[in-house]
């Protein structure tokens, strides 16, 4: 990994031997003027205590300095617990294990599997007994495509032991395996969505889930916005419920990347996820000097300017939001930049035909599924002008090869500027995926495993399922 501001690794490691394990977690802000370390590597079997140097590092370089840091509440880390207080326990954690499968369920990308390991592992010598919950995407009901059962190879493969895997979430069935499960093992109980319950944080499912444990981990920061039965409503019936080393590590950067960001300070935004993530422009505005928008995001847009769209996608209620956004861009002088031409399909597939065409010039029955190369050249432009990026969201549909140039220039072009010092910041499965294929993930600042939990914390937003855990104890006064 080349590093900008962080120290070499081996100064790193060798440092947080020496680092409180116990430092507390901020659910806001670090000092301003702390400026974040580089993230470290999620490969399992890294110690986990290296997330919590990071922290602690800022707050004592800021209090040095005689800074404050922006009044938070510190939250219990997993760190805070020792074998005493584990052993034999069983332990409920909540994981984002929400990766990307293909068609033959192979997983495309590990790497949110990976960040979980080293909270795994640590409550797993500590003699725990882990009971994982996860979901994996949006199911609707029971939905055998979106089992968790393709996860338990590789699982087992990073923690080195056999993970059992339940057949359901609660009831007689997982009350037997939890009952047989021993010090030292792991139970992954199957899609918590599966239930309609979990998105509803419906407080009888919410306890039915916590019956099975002692206390609670929750180290899903890609779904910390969400405040959901397995995020937020089990902390209600488990006491300790503390943050997770991975919770804890996005924390601890992105406050204090994104709260004083080195500017220009540029956001790109695209994917799919239209409506979860439109409303975030409007504090991104307020916030960055620059916006890219691309993927899915776009053609809405477009249409509320009145372009024709073909069959892109589009959000229809978000037409007038999406004119208000122009508009506000306008009067705060961000520049918001939307492609000027884009690569267009005649049907989503990968032999789709697909052709270039201005983005005042889809016909009917086409979509776009990527930015064109104009677009591209000018976001790329923009970037050479910044000092911070933070991308969530492919170009484009990455997954197929015909429309995945965009994506991949845009992630090479972060890449080249991380080289030269830019702060590059990643966030979201597919967008990280999608950096992980163009094999530059290493290169960047920081790979966050949560798209839409990292812009809501840009928004400054409080995260519910990390407002939900328990408060530590303040050991600095910064
Ligand atoms: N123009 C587009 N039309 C439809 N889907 C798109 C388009 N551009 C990107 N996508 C899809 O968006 C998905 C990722 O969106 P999202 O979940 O919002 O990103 P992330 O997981 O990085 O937060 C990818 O599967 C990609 O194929
Ligand atoms: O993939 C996720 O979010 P992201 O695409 O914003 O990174 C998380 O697993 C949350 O999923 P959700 O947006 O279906 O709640």
């Amino acid at each position: 990994m080349a590093s900008t501001a962080a120290p070499p690794a081996a100064l790193v490691a060798r440092r947080a031997a020496s680092a409180s394990v116990a430092a507390p977690l901020r659910g806001a802000g670090l000092a301003a003027g702390c400026q974040p370390a580089r993230s470290l590597a999620f490969a399992a079997g890294a110690d986990p205590r290296l997330a919590v140097h990071v922290a602690s590092r800022c707050r004592a370089a800021s209090a040095a300095r005689g800074t404050r840091a922006v009044a938070t509440m510190a939250k219990k880390s997993v760190g805070d617990l020792t074998a005493a207080d584990l052993e034999g326990k069983r332990v409920l954690v909540r994981a984002d294990l929400n990766v990307p499968l293909d068609d033959n369920q192979n997983i495309t990308d590990d790497t949110r599997i990976r960040a979980a390991i080293p909270t795994i592992k640590y409550l797993l010598s500590n003699g725990a007994k882990v009971i994982l919950t996860s979901h994996l995407g949006r199911p609707k009901g029971v939905t055998p495509k979106f089992s968790l059962a393709p996860l338990v190879p590789r699982l087992s493969e990073l923690l080195g032991i056999e993970v059992k895997k339940a057949e359901d979430v609660i009831g007689p069935e997982v009350e037997k395996l939890v009952a047989d499960l021993a010090n030292g093992a792991v139970l992954l109980l199957e899609n918590v969505r599966f239930y309609k319950e979990e998105e509803k944080n419906d407080p009888e499912f919410a306890k039915k889930l916590a019956s099975l444990a002692d206390l609670f981990v929750n180290d899903a920061f890609g779904t910390a916005h969400r405040a959901h039965a397995s995020t937020e409503g089990v902390t209600k019936f488990l006491k300790p419920s503390v943050a997770g080393f991975l919770l804890q590590k996005e924390l601890d950067y992105l406050d204090g990347a994104v709260s004083n960001p080195k500017r220009p300070f540029a956001a790109i935004v695209g994917g799919s996820k239209v409506s979860s993530k439109i409303g975030v422009i409007e504090s991104l505005l307020e916030k960055c000097d620059i916006l890219l928008l691309g993927g899915g995001m776009i053609f809405t847009f477009y249409k509320a300017q009145g372009l024709s769209v073909g069959s892109s996608l589009v959000e229809e209620d978000k037409l007038e939001l999406a004119t208000s956004l122009l508009a506000k861009a306008k009067a705060k002088g961000v520049s918001l930049l939307l492609p000027s031409d884009v690569i267009i399909a005649d049907k989503f597939a990968p032999d789709a035909n697909s052709q270039t065409v201005p983005a005042s010039a889809i016909p009917d029955g086409w979509m776009g599924l990527d930015i064109g190369p104009d677009s591209v050249k000018t976001f790329n432009d923009a970037l050479d002008t910044t000092q911070t990026i933070i991308w969530n969201g492919p170009m484009g549909v990455f997954e197929f090869d015909k429309f995945a140039v965009g994506t991949e220039s845009i992630a090479k072009k972060l890449a080249e500027l991380s080289k030269k010092g830019v702060t590059t910041i990643i966030g979201g499965g597919d967008s990280v995926a999608a950096v992980e294929k163009v094999g530059v993930a290493d290169v960047m600042s920081h790979i966050s495993t949560g798209g839409g939990a990292s812009l809501e914390l840009l928004e400054g937003k409080e995260l519910p399922g990390v407002v939900a855990l328990d408060e530590g104890v303040m050991t600095s006064k910064l």
